[in-house]
């Protein structure tokens, strides 16, 4: 499927910006994460990835950017928007594309992604950005009729190891793969990453941690400060 051409020009060669808080932490919070999306769009993302029904929400009130939504259901198996019901209410929020698990794995409501994806376009009209763990993911998500594909799960569902960085390797692979648009996600650091991903063919750049979560950010400065002298993280 074909992502149209005004949502193709807003994330082409663009960055996009992952704004979440975990459970527990202090910063979970729909009007916090509304903030962090706000002073994020300031910097020049051209889009915000959100989390959660009212993070949603609260961010399509203040931001002008198109808006990536998913819920998650806990941390483990199937948990990026699991299920029709969530697609569908992550759409109704306001997300201009919903982002769901894209892996080959069952989904918890015995759908399949293909089913899936026809009935979120059919019943919402809203683009699906697939998350994926690997290239057999990738390809069977654009057969499913994804109009966007990330590398979020990669590294996380046991099919490949989690670089260190993002997953330069697999971004080449799936474009050499298909022609559905992909966009970098997942353990990017830095700038140059971001850069490098974009030349190995991602279509779009998504940079959650490093730019959004304080506590990750000061953990490694932490860290770094802590090893031996000569070390470096
Ligand atoms: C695996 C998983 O649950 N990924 C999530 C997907 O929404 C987020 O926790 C990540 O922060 C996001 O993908 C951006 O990646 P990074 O934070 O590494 O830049």
């Amino acid at each position: 499927m074909a992502l149209g051409e005004d949502m193709d020009r807003a994330l082409r060669g663009r960055l996009i910006v992952s704004c979440q808080a975990y459970p527990g932490e202090p910063m979970r919070d729909p009007r916090t994460m509304a903030q962090v999306a706000a002073s994020v769009v300031r910097g020049g993302a051209s889009a915000v990835r959100i989390q959660g029904i009212e993070d949603i929400r609260a961010t399509t009130a203040v931001v002008d950017v198109p808006v990536i939504g998913l819920w998650k259901v806990g941390a483990e198996g199937v948990f990026i928007t699991p299920t029709l019901k969530h697609a569908l209410a992550v759409a109704q929020a306001g997300a201009d594309i919903v982002a769901l698990d894209g892996t080959r794995r069952p989904r918890p409501d015995g759908l399949d992604l293909a089913e899936t994806i026809a009935a979120v376009r059919e019943q919402a009209g809203t683009p699906v950005m697939a998350d994926c763990g690997s290239l057999a993911d990738a390809v069977a998500a654009a057969e499913a009729g994804a109009d966007l594909l990330s590398t979020a799960l990669a590294g996380y569902t046991g099919e490949r190891p989690a670089s260190p960085g993002p997953d330069l390797d697999l971004i080449e692979a799936i474009t050499s793969a298909t022609d559905v648009p992909v966009v970098v996600e997942g353990r990017i650091r830095t700038p140059l990453e971001a850069v490098e991903s974009l030349h190995r063919g991602a279509m779009a750049v998504c940079v959650g941690t490093a730019i959004t979560h304080p506590l990750s950010i000061t953990r490694w400065f932490c860290e770094a400060l802590a090893l031996p002298e000569g070390e470096s993280a």
